[in-house]
């Protein structure tokens, strides 16, 4: 039984177990993929070299104003080795038409695509950070991103995505490093201690998680550690060692050790407080984030009465924010870390109708129809790969009145939508919602409804 502790209402059906099986987050995927995008959701990044925020604000808001122009030069130092932003040299509303159109030509056929939701200020959106620290051959250190296919480090002091604060943060850890005495980690040799560091800001609560990537669990001096980087930046709010003394393209290893605070953020979003643990999933655009799950909890049509599964549920954010609008509902995640924070969103909000397990949705929902359960409505948020053919024919035996299907991949989202339109299903219109500026990246979610 995969139920996690809280989790001990459900007498009506027996979740399948799960096989131990996590999802591959916070992977490097510069390897494979050639883009800055080193966890499980999309994202994207910029520039750096010199500390001129202001004025490569100015140079993006210039194209930003000027309609559909393509500019030979790029605003970005680093912009053709990090592989963040690879939409940075197009106009914001140049942008949005891409967008529109590329999910149209995947959709056609399919459904109505509604008119993309852009951002009002696209800058600055993402509010988690990450950064991978090298030392060049002079010995003064650099952290960044690594370069388009390879492991070399490209050095990055602002990013006009990123969130400001948490780059601030990286530079003075950086500036830390020689008075602690702390060696980077050499991916060659294995020597050194530091790997990466990851934070993450809470939009609206202002709280600031630290994550050092060591290579042991020793760090020296640690208090006073923790002590020079709060007294530089008082906002931060806990600070956690994460372990990770493997040879892995993985950025977070499985140990974590909390060395201040409570060792996660909490964020208000759509009205509820979550807890957000390192290596749990969170939207990274929380602006956009409330647009899109208000326009999947409309599209949802809840009455009050509905028995609603929200699989690949993460840290419950979906559901519970559905939760006052449905009679009940099933969260399911793969993450052992996102499905305790699930359980303790559940409680920290006072929502009693929500129950949620960990395991693998396809298996959760085979089991499920296995014992001829049924669900009003499914809301669905795969990850990039979307979801397979286990989950899909499972919802079919559900025979939900209902899904709503959120993706940010608009080339998996196509394939699952044939999918599920060919075998009773209709899907009554996408709407894209721009939640990655100046990447090519897409979210949409999509209507469907049964008709057989
Ligand atoms: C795009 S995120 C969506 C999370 C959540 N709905 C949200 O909006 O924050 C996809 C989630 O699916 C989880 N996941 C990945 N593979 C899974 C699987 N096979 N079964 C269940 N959950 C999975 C990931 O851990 C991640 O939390």
């Amino acid at each position: 039984m995969s139920q996690l502790k809280g989790e001990k209402r459900n007498k009506q059906f027996k979740a399948p177990a799960a096989k131990g099986k996590e999802t591959p987050e916070y992977e490097i995927h510069s390897k494979k993929t050639g883009l800055r995008e080193t966890f499980s959701e999309s994202k994207g990044n910029a520039n750096t070299g010199k500390r001129k925020p202001v004025s490569l604000k100015t140079s993006y808001a210039a194209a930003a104003s000027d309609g559909r122009r393509r500019d030979q030069e790029s605003f970005c130092p680093v912009s053709m080795k990090c592989g963040g932003c690879e939409y940075q040299r197009i106009s914001y509303e140049e942008q949005l038409r891409m967008k529109q159109k590329m999910v149209e030509s995947l959709l056609k056929g399919i459904c109505r695509v509604h008119p993309i939701i852009g951002m009002k200020d696209p800058f600055h959106y993402r509010n988690k950070v990450h950064a991978v620290f090298d030392r060049k051959k002079d010995g003064t250190v650099i952290s960044g991103v690594y370069e388009r296919n390879s492991h070399r480090v490209v050095p990055i002091d602002d990013c006009l995505i990123e969130d400001e604060q948490a780059d601030a943060i990286i530079r003075d850890i950086r500036g830390l490093l020689k008075s602690f005495k702390i060696r980077i980690f050499d991916e060659d040799t294995g020597y050194g201690l530091l790997r990466h560091v990851l934070i993450r800001r809470g939009f609206s609560s202002g709280e600031v998680l630290v994550v050092l990537v060591l290579s042991s669990p020793i760090l020296p001096s640690k208090n006073n550690f923790v002590k020079a980087l709060r007294a530089l930046h008082p906002e931060i709010t806990t600070v956690v060692l994460n372990v990770n003394d493997k040879r892995t393209s993985m950025v977070l290893g499985e140990r974590e050790i909390t060395l201040y605070g409570k060792g996660y953020i909490e964020d208000t979003l759509c009205g509820k407080v979550f807890r957000i643990s390192p290596r749990s999933f969170y939207q990274v655009n929380p602006v956009q984030t409330e647009v899109l799950y208000g326009k999947a909890i409309e599209l949802a049509g809840l009455t009050g009465k509905e028995r609603v599964i929200d699989a690949y549920c993460g840290i419950g954010t979906i559901g519970l924010t559905a939760s006052s609008r449905a009679g009940e509902v099933i969260g399911v995640e793969l993450s052992k870390d996102a499905v305790r924070d699930a359980i303790a969103n559940a409680k920290r909000n006072d929502v009693k109708n929500v129950r949620f397990y960990q395991n693998d949705a396809g298996e959760f929902m085979s089991g499920m129809a296995e014992q001829r359960e049924n669900a009003d409505v499914v809301f669905m948020d795969p990850p990039r790969q979307g979801s397979d053919e286990a989950f899909l024919s499972s919802v079919l035996r559900l025979a939900p009145k209902r899904i709503v299907y959120i993706s940010c991949n608009p080339e998996t989202l196509a394939r699952d939508l044939k999918y599920l339109v060919q075998r009773g299903y209709r899907a009554e219109g996408a709407w894209p919602v721009d939640m990655f500026p100046w990447t090519g990246h897409v979210e949409c979610v999509v209507q469907l409804t049964r008709i057989k």
